[in-house]
């Protein structure tokens, strides 16, 4: 990630209560997103290789294995085939990071090598942020020893459903001082939310504690990533970054699975964002299962047919 990072500010109470959110209005514009700009063939390519370079590629499951991780960040590496890239005339393309449990840290930075390529680790109890503080920061502090480079914390969904503001900003603040120099992203669970004005509240609370990205969901609650919800917190960091000067990125994740969502959340940053928030210092798609569709576009694009699904075996 390049530039300074968000250091926070002190917990504006008064913001939080000016918060009102025209729930339709907001519903209509998020509707309007994906067919807002009909892209040319060529640049439909270029806007999925962006994509690519913005996946936080993920394995979060019971069964993870080291071997599993190995090949997950392999396709990190190499997250198209060398041949259409080289139709294309693209070199270097990796994804954003790959991201793991704290216990699959080590193995992903072994293969991951000097690639460059970030390794993340969720943290504080994931997915559901129910520990106590000390073990959720030594968590992070563990995933840190091991080497991660960025750290996905959860909020405690409690405090945002019973209003506790204060508690909220302390324990995410408590957070991004255990992350030391690892770049934080505060997932927001917002399935869990209730209200849109709660995720705009949530957004708010966690860029004053000094989030480095605020991202959505963790893939495992009942509605994960939505326009709507994302068009909320874009609004708030555009807010946060108009009040402090500091730009805060924004991670969508969970369920994100084909290269039509990829376009539709980049449409989104760019119309709500700009083109600063079209990078990965700055956006990131959370996704175990994208990857596999986007390749398939770009190998149509670069061949006039789909490629066998055996050639995107991962993702
Ligand atoms: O942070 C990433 C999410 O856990 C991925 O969710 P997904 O498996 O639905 O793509």
């Amino acid at each position: 990630m390049s530039g300074t990072r968000n250091p926070g500010t002190g917990l504006d109470a008064h913001l939080l209560g000016d918060i009102r959110i025209n729930t339709p209005a907001v519903e209509r514009r998020a509707a309007t997103l994906p067919v807002r700009r009909s892209l040319k063939k060529e640049w439909q390519a270029g806007w999925l290789l962006n994509a690519v370079r913005c996946i936080d590629l993920t394995t979060l499951s019971g069964d993870d294995t080291p071997d599993r991780v190995a090949r997950l960040c392999a396709k990190a590496r190499q997250p198209v085939a060398p041949d259409l890239l080289d139709a294309m005339g693209v070199q270097g393309l990796t994804t954003g990071a790959v991201c793991v449990y704290p216990t699959m840290v080590a193995a992903a930075k072994r293969a991951l090598g000097n690639s460059g390529i970030p390794v993340a680790s969720v943290a504080t109890g994931f997915p559901a942020g129910l520990m106590p503080l000390d073990l959720r920061l030594a968590e992070i502090r563990h995933a840190v020893d091991q080497g991660a480079d960025e750290i996905d914390i959860v909020i405690a969904r409690a405090h945002v459903l019973r209003a506790e503001w204060s508690a909220l900003y302390d324990e995410i603040r408590a957070m991004r001082d255990a992350c030391g120099t690892a770049r934080m992203k505060a997932i927001l669970a917002t399935g869990d939310l209730k209200s849109l004005e709660n995720v705009a509240r949530a957004s708010h609370v966690a860029m004053q504690a000094g989030a480095d990205w605020i991202k959505t969901s963790t893939g495992k609650e009942g509605v994960n990533a939505t326009l709507p919800v994302s068009l909320v917190m874009c609004r708030a960091i555009r807010d946060h970054h108009a009040r402090t000067g500091h730009k805060v990125g924004f991670k969508p994740a969970g369920g994100l699975r084909t290269a039509k969502d990829a376009i539709a959340w980049q449409i989104l940053m760019r119309e709500e964002l700009g083109r600063d928030w079209l990078a990965p210092d700055l956006f990131r798609i959370g996704a175990s299962s994208l990857l596999g569709d986007i390749e398939r576009q770009i190998s149509h694009h670069v061949t006039g047919r789909y490629a066998a699904g055996y050639r995107q075996a991962i993702a």
